[in-house]
Formats: C-alpha cells, sequence, structure tokens
C-alpha cells in the first residue's frame, strides 16, 4: 500500500525528496511530469512526483497539481505532501501559497504545515524567519536568484502576499515542547481561521515533533519534513535496497557530460573547480544572443571531445554577467537557456551520451522533460539530497540532478569522474 505521494515542484526537489525517503527506509518509486491518466502505479510506501511548476503561471502550477492528484487517487492514494525549495522559492505571486490553497479545497482538510526546514541542507526556520546556515535568506545569495529573488525571510509575510487564507505559525519554544503541544497550537490557530501554519524547527527532532499526526492536514516542506515523516510510517527496507529492482548504471567509464545553469554561489566555485579538472565550454548569451546558435556551437565542440572523459558546457553566470546578457538575448533569457542546454544533452544522448550530471533545478526539469525521461530508479546519493538516477526504459541512462545550492566546491569534478 502506498502509504503517502510527495508532489514535488521541481525534479531536483522531487529525488532530493525521494533520497530522504528511501535514508528513512521507506520503498519509493521516482516519477517525473504529470503522470498520464490510466497508467499505474507500481507496488511501494511511497511516490515522489516531480513535476516542474516552481516558477511558471499559478493557474497552469494548480492544473499540473490537481491533475496529479487525480491520478494519484485513481491509484488509491489519498494523502499528499507539497514538496518546495527549502530556501522557499516562490515569487509574491507564488506558487507555494496557491498550491497550498488548492490542496485543501482537494483535500477538504484543514489546514497545511509549512516547514522548509531542513536541517541537512542547513536550512533552519526561527521565529518563522528561513535561515541558509548562519545566514538570514534574504542575505543569501538567494536574494539575487534569477527566477525567484527571495527578498524577505519572514515566511508568514511572503507567503501572505501569495494567498487570501489566514497565515500563521508555531514557533520553536512550543514545537520543543513536544508533538501534543504542537498539535494544541495548530488547532488553537485553525479555530481562529488560520489556514496555512509555519513550523519553526532547527534539527530533525523538532522534525519528528511536526510531522506526526495531521490526519486532517496536508504537510508541506522541504526533504528534512518528508524524511521527518518517512521516519514516522517506519521502515520497510535496508536504505541500500530498491523496490523496482536493478539496473546495470552507466559509470564513469561511458564519460559525463556535465551541464550546469544554475547560477547559485555554490554552483558559480563548483564551475570554477570543474573547469581546472575537464575540457569547459561556456556559452554566453552576451556574446551569442541567439539559441540555434548557443546549441549548434555546444554540440559541435562536444562532439569534438573525447566521449569518455568528463566535460563542462555552463551558462552559470554571476548577477552582472547575467544582466550583461539578457541585455542581448531579452528578458527570457533563463527560460531560453534552460531550454539551449536540454537540446544539448538530448543531443548528446543521440550521440550516444549516457551519464549525465545537471546542475540546477529549473535546468534539470527541462533537460528531463526533452529527455522524455517518466520514471527513474533511484540509486546512492552522490552528495546529501542528490542522488543518481537510472532511467527505466530504453537504454539505461544515469542522471546525476543537482540542485544549484547543493554539494561542496568540488561536486562536479568528482562526481563527473568517480
Ligand atoms: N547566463 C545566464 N543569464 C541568465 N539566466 C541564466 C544564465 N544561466 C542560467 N540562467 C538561468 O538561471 C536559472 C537557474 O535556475 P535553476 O536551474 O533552477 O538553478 P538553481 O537550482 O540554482 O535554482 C535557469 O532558468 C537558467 O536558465
Ligand atoms: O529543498 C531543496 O533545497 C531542494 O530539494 C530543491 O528544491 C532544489 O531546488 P533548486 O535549487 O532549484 O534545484
Amino acid at each position: 500500500m502506498t502509504h503517502i505521494a510527495v508532489i514535488a515542484d521541481d525534479y531536483t526537489g522531487g529525488t532530493d525528496a525521494a533520497a530522504a525517503l528511501r535514508r528513512s527506509g521507506l520503498r519509493v518509486v521516482m516519477l517525473f511530469g504529470v503522470p498520464a491518466p490510466g497508467s499505474t502505479l507500481q507496488n511501494c510506501d511511497a511516490v515522489v512526483v516531480g513535476i516542474k511548476f516552481r516558477s511558471i503561471a499559478r493557474a497552469e502550477a494548480c492544473e499540473y497539481v490537481e491533475r496529479t492528484v487525480a491520478w494519484l487517487r485513481e491509484n488509491g492514494v489519498n494523502r499528499y505532501f507539497y514538496k518546495y525549495c527549502s530556501t522557499f522559492d516562490s515569487t509574491p505571486e507564488g506558487n507555494i501559497g496557491p498550491v497550498c490553497d488548492l490542496l485543501l479545497t482537494l483535500t477538504g482538510a484543514r489546514y497545511t504545515i509549512v516547514c522548509p526546514a531542513t536541517p541537512l541542507h542547513l536550512r533552519t526556520t526561527y521565529l518563522g524567519h528561513l535561515f541558509v546556515d548562519d545566514t538570514l535568506l534574504s542575505e543569501s545569495s538567494m536574494r539575487t536568484h534569477p527566477l525567484t529573488p527571495m527578498t524577505d525571510s519572514n515566511l508568514v509575510r511572503w507567503l501572505s502576499l501569495q494567498t487570501e487564507s489566514m497565515v500563521g505559525s508555531v514557533p520553536l519554544n512550543v514545537v520543543r515542547a513536544g508533538h501534543e503541544a504542537v498539535i494544541e497550537r495548530v488547532n488553537g490557530l485553525v479555530d481562529q481561521g488560520v489556514r496555512h501554519i509555519v513550523a519553526d524547527a532547527t534539527n530533525d527532532s523538532d522534525l519528528d515533533s511536526i510531522a506526526a499526526g495531521h490526519e486532517s492536514a496536508v504537510l508541506s516542506g522541504g526533504a528534512g519534513l518528508v524524511e521527518a515523516v518517512g521516519r514516522n510510517l517506519g521502515a520497510s527496507l535496508p536504505a541500500d535496497e530498491h523496490p523496482m529492482g536493478s539496473r546495470d548504471a552507466p559509470d564513469a567509464s561511458s564519460g559525463t557530460l556535465v551541464l550546469a545553469g544554475s547560477c547559485s554561489e555554490a554552483t558559480l566555485e563548483q564551475v570554477r573547480r570543474a573547469r581546472l579538472t575537464m575540457p569547459a565550454l561556456r556559452l554566453d548569451p552576451g556574446d551569442i544572443p541567439d539559441a540555434d546558435t548557443l546549441v549548434d556551437t555546444a554540440v559541435a565542440w562536444n562532439e569534438a571531445q573525447d566521449q569518455t572523459r568528463p566535460r563542462l558546457i555552463y551558462t552559470s553566470a554571476a548577477a552582472e554577467e547575467r544582466r550583461r546578457g539578457a541585455m542581448a538575448m531579452g528578458p527570457d533569457t533563463p527560460q531560453i537557456l534552460e531550454h539551449v542546454l536540454a537540446r544539448i544533452a538530448s543531443r548528446a544522448v543521440e550521440q550516444g551520451a549516457r551519464r549525465i550530471v545537471v546542475a540546477g533545478g529549473e535546468t534539470s526539469g527541462a533537460v528531463v522533460a526533452e529527455l522524455g525521461v517518466q520514471q527513474v530508479l533511484v540509486g546512492a546519493e552522490a552528495a546529501p539530497g542528490v542522488p543518481w538516477c537510472t532511467t527505466v526504459s530504453g537504454d539505461p541512462i544515469s542522471l546525476l540532478l543537482k540542485s544549484g545550492n547543493f554539494g561542496d566546491p568540488d561536486f562536479l569534478a568528482k562526481s563527473a569522474s568517480a
């Protein structure tokens, strides 16, 4: 029986959640994109559906979620977790508020728990404020994110911009008083008309206090709370065993194509280090403001490289360089560049590439969609929250989809050759 479905708003968020559930010992199926009506879900404890709806129009995001919930119901799954980024990536319009509202309407649940805190990734919340390591979210590099600049760390205030529903919070001292205290505070808030409740957490035991119970609620947040929910459901598998068996995944001897579209500080440093260890091509829309030319340039360059060795193609750039690129290519530069890297990936696979590392959540979404990948086996983690995934149909392809912020400075260099 499938106990819970995690609906993730991007693909790297989905693989992060799937890795968390595996760590907690559950048998996990990982799907990409809204599942086709009539298709059946394999036997598992938890299913993760990664969809790219973090940065699209809210009506379209809600439509994807509604269709996904309909499919999950067809397959007998009635409990949902909405996974968004541990840095709460969203704009003043959404999509976190609108999707939380929709899930309440679809399920008839009384409230949502909102908890992006994920201590494993150094994301904590205190008095409703989100911290990235020792820095407030709005003072971290997320403040200049190309799609979702996070300029306010106060989650109650930020979420209130996105929804007509009342937003409240459960502070850390209540969470530390234990699970019953949390439920009591939540019930009090719901009686006052609050519908979305931001819960503080700075460690895993806080997340355990928050995760239990909430039968008439939708839980939402980061991989931290996903893992706590998994722990609460109880392990049924040793972490290294996969419910769907295994496939011979292409390893480093197949050569690795690394594609980087994230512009996070972490990825910029990883790109800088990777450049020291492998051939690298930077695609700069400031120099070549045309998508087709960028793709052709990169495909020709890639084909000229030793296909058994790692190589890197990237658009990643710091804010000042991005401004110059956007002047030449226009306001849709981020989306155009995602698609450029996706088309390069697809051409590389046609030419025989079988191992692809992608840096960036939206970028990963574009690559996975272009490759038409619908289901993967989730394998070992190259870094916390970044599992290797193997496609289940056709020739196996190994994919490592990395959230922009994840991984140590040598992540790209190491994972490409390990
Ligand atoms: N040189 C660039 N100029 C403008 N936008 C860019 C550039 N390079 C990448 N981008 C865009 O920045 C966004 C990065 O988002 P994403 O891939 O989700 O990374 P992250 O995981 O860091 O959030 C993508 O839309 C990507 O296409
Ligand atoms: O929660 C997280 O930080 C990640 O799981 C996640 O959602 C990553 O998103 P991107 O940074 O856009 O890759």
